[in-house]
């Protein structure tokens, strides 16, 4: 059994479908790149065990995660996967290191040891100070590395991180992404980065895995993509980076 992770998809959300393959190495990093609506939340969501899958499996470390052949299906809990959803998806009644420790509490840890390790993981994020806030009283920086905190906390085999820079302004993009292409290093997950923004897809991961209209339409390094695009869209969208 592959120590990595093993995604064979097929599921379906109202009329659109998603069916793709694809396997990636421990301490793999890989950014899903794609226009608007061709299936990157989905394949997230999919991952993630939001949407079922028609078909297929995904199996992680060896550890079948779902299998609808053999009608096996974890909860997303049971997964113990680290996910950043689109827009962070913070709890709004808790408070910051309340958010982050929930990882830690849904698996048995207790208050005290729970919102210890959480603020260590804010410090280590550089947000000590915003421990006590609520979500709505972040900035979009400070909201996005408690919920990459609160991603990080179980230290998961797999991070699902869709659109982790999206919502930063120019001005506190780059710095961003310097900041999360080193804690994801350092992390050691597979990490999978869903991005449409090619720079940040390129400065985050080794490999890019395009999507459009729910297949996978290619996969490689930004240079061999560039120097070989199978499709208009890729030849287009590495331009951009170029
Ligand atoms: N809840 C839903 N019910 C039915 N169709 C949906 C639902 N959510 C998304 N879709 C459809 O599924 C397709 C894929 O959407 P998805 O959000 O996965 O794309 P995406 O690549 O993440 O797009 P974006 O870059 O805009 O976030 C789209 O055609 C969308 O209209």
């Amino acid at each position: 059994m592959s120590p990595g992770l093993h995604a064979d998809i097929a599921a379906r959300r109202g009329e659109f479908s998603l069916e793709l393959e694809f396997s990636l190495a421990p301490g793999a990093t890989a950014a899903v790149l794609g226009p608007n609506g061709a299936g990157k939340s989905t394949l997230v969501d999919a991952l993630a065990g939001l949407v079922p899958l028609t078909r297929g499996e995904v199996v992680l470390g060896g550890r079948a995660l779902e299998r609808p052949g053999e009608r096996l299906r974890l909860t997303p809990q049971e997964r113990g996967l680290g996910v950043m959803f689109q827009g962070y998806c913070l709890f709004g009644h808790m408070s910051a290191r309340d958010n982050v420790a929930y990882g830690l509490r849904a698996r048995g840890v207790g208050r005290a040891r729970a919102r210890a390790e959480a603020q260590a993981w804010l410090e280590r994020l550089g947000v000590a100070e915003v421990g006590e806030l609520r979500p709505a009283a972040l900035s979009g920086g400070q909201a996005q590395r408690v919920a990459l905190a609160r991603a990080m906390i179980t230290r998961p085999a797999l991070l699902l991180l869709d659109e982790p820079l999206a919502a930063l302004d120019v001005s506190a993009r780059a710095q961003a992404r310097r900041l999360l292409a080193g804690w994801l290093a350092e992390a050691g997950a597979i990490s999978l980065i869903v991005s449409h923004d090619v720079r940040d897809a390129v400065a985050l991961a080794d490999e890019l895995l395009v999507v459009e209209g729910g297949r996978l339409t290619a996969r490689g390094t930004a240079a061999e993509l560039r120097a070989r695009p199978p499709t208009a869209y890729v030849a287009a969208v590495l331009a951009e980076d170029a």
